[in-house]
């Protein structure tokens, strides 16, 4: 029997996929990124939402919950714990053959994960981010998706109908590995698995929120602009400096960075964002919130709403003054029905949540 060890077979796939060993200096100088049209949508399973990844088969080297961190991975090279490098992802062991005669993995032997989005609905495009992972990043993944109701355990996941949302495909090592999705059904959960073995720094599931319709009605009156409630931020005039998404995220904002911020204008001209509302519904209250922006809040906002796609812009809040690092409550006199708001900003600056209260017609 030859001896495995000597045979060494080159596959030059592979060695396209690796990444060069790590080189010193910035730790992000040599990372693969690439634009891919739909991570201009939100991600479904952002921690801040209440995405989690229930569980995985390993996580070894670094625990799965990393997965899911808002912020980009960090790395500091020779910090190593107990078990190895300290990596900031999710990081399972090294597969092994069963025998000296195969000490390789099996073609199909994978390391898997279970993720609970914080919102459901219709996934666009997966970006499986394999940021600082070189020479321990995996070969390909796969994800697949599944809905069920209410609040299903890991054990319910097991017996759960599961359809494929990104075939296996390859992985680059240090890069943004993009996969665009077509499959339109709603989803809840899904299970991504790693060929055979390796580490992901970061997980971002993009597309279209699709929350509880039951459960909203049930609600009555709720933010029809959050984004758990399926709320989108469909344009803006400025994400220089952070997205207008963070208008609708929940809880409030900790430091400027968590709100929306505008670069300073030198013209004449308005900043705005425009945004779907989670149903066609009647506003009654605005919260417009300047926290965190101290030199640099908003110094007017105004409102306008349309019903349906071609409707005529109108009037729903005019132009207020707004005060530096405070949250002004604002309710609507005459409260007409609406599927999107525009947020109008004079002259530019920062603004850190907009709360639409109403109910859905
Ligand atoms: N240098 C490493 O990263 N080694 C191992 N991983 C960790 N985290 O130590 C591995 O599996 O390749």
């Amino acid at each position: 029997m030859p001896n495995p060890a000597r045979t060494a077979p080159a596959e030059p796939a592979v060695d396209d996929l690796a990444a060069a060993p790590y080189p010193g200096g910035d730790p992000y100088a040599d990372y693969r990124g690439a634009d891919f049209a739909f991570t201009a949508l939100p991600d479904l399973a952002d921690r801040r939402l209440g995405g989690a990844v229930l569980a995985a088969g390993d996580e070894f080297f670094a625990d799965r919950e990393n997965l899911l961190k808002p912020d980009p991975a960090e790395f500091r090279p020779h910090t190593f714990t107990a078990k190895g490098q300290l990596m900031d992802g999710w990081e399972t062991r090294r597969r092994r053959g069963r025998t000296t005669g195969a000490p390789h993995p099996g073609p199909d032997d994978h390391d898997w994960a279970l993720i609970r989005l914080g919102v459901p609905g219709t996934v666009r495009g997966v970006l499986v981010d394999t940021a600082h992972f070189r020479g321990n990043h995996p070969l390909a993944v796969s994800v697949e998706a599944t809905e069920l109701p209410g609040t299903p355990g890991p054990e319910d996941l097991d017996a759960a109908d599961w359809h494929p949302l990104v075939p296996r495909s390859p992985v680059r090592g240090h890069a943004a590995n993009g996969y665009p999705v077509t499959d339109p059904r709603r989803v809840t959960h899904l299970r991504i698995r790693q060929y055979p073995d390796g580490g992901i720094a970061r997980l971002r599931v993009h597309g279209e929120p699709r929350p509880d319709r039951a459960w909203l009605t049930a609600l009555g009156t709720f933010d029809l602009a959050a984004l758990a409630h399926g709320g989108t931020v469909e344009d803006a005039s400025d994400r220089f400096f952070s997205s207008p998404v963070n208008l609708i995220m929940p809880g409030t904002s900790r430091v400027m960075g968590e709100g929306w911020e505008t670069r300073r204008r030198r013209d004449r001209g308005a900043d705005w964002v425009r945004l779907r509302l989670a149903g066609r519904g009647l506003i009654r209250a605005v919260e417009i919130d300047t926290a965190n922006y101290l030199g640099n809040a908003a110094g007017w906002a105004g409102l306008r709403g349309r019903d349906g796609e071609d409707g005529a812009w109108f009037d729903l809040l005019p132009l207020t003054r707004l005060q530096p690092d405070t949250l002004h409550r604002l309710p609507l006199d005459r409260p007409r029905p609406a599927t999107h708001v525009r947020l109008d900003v004079l002259p530019d600056g920062g603004i850190a949540r907009l709360r639409l209260h109403g109910s859905l017609l």
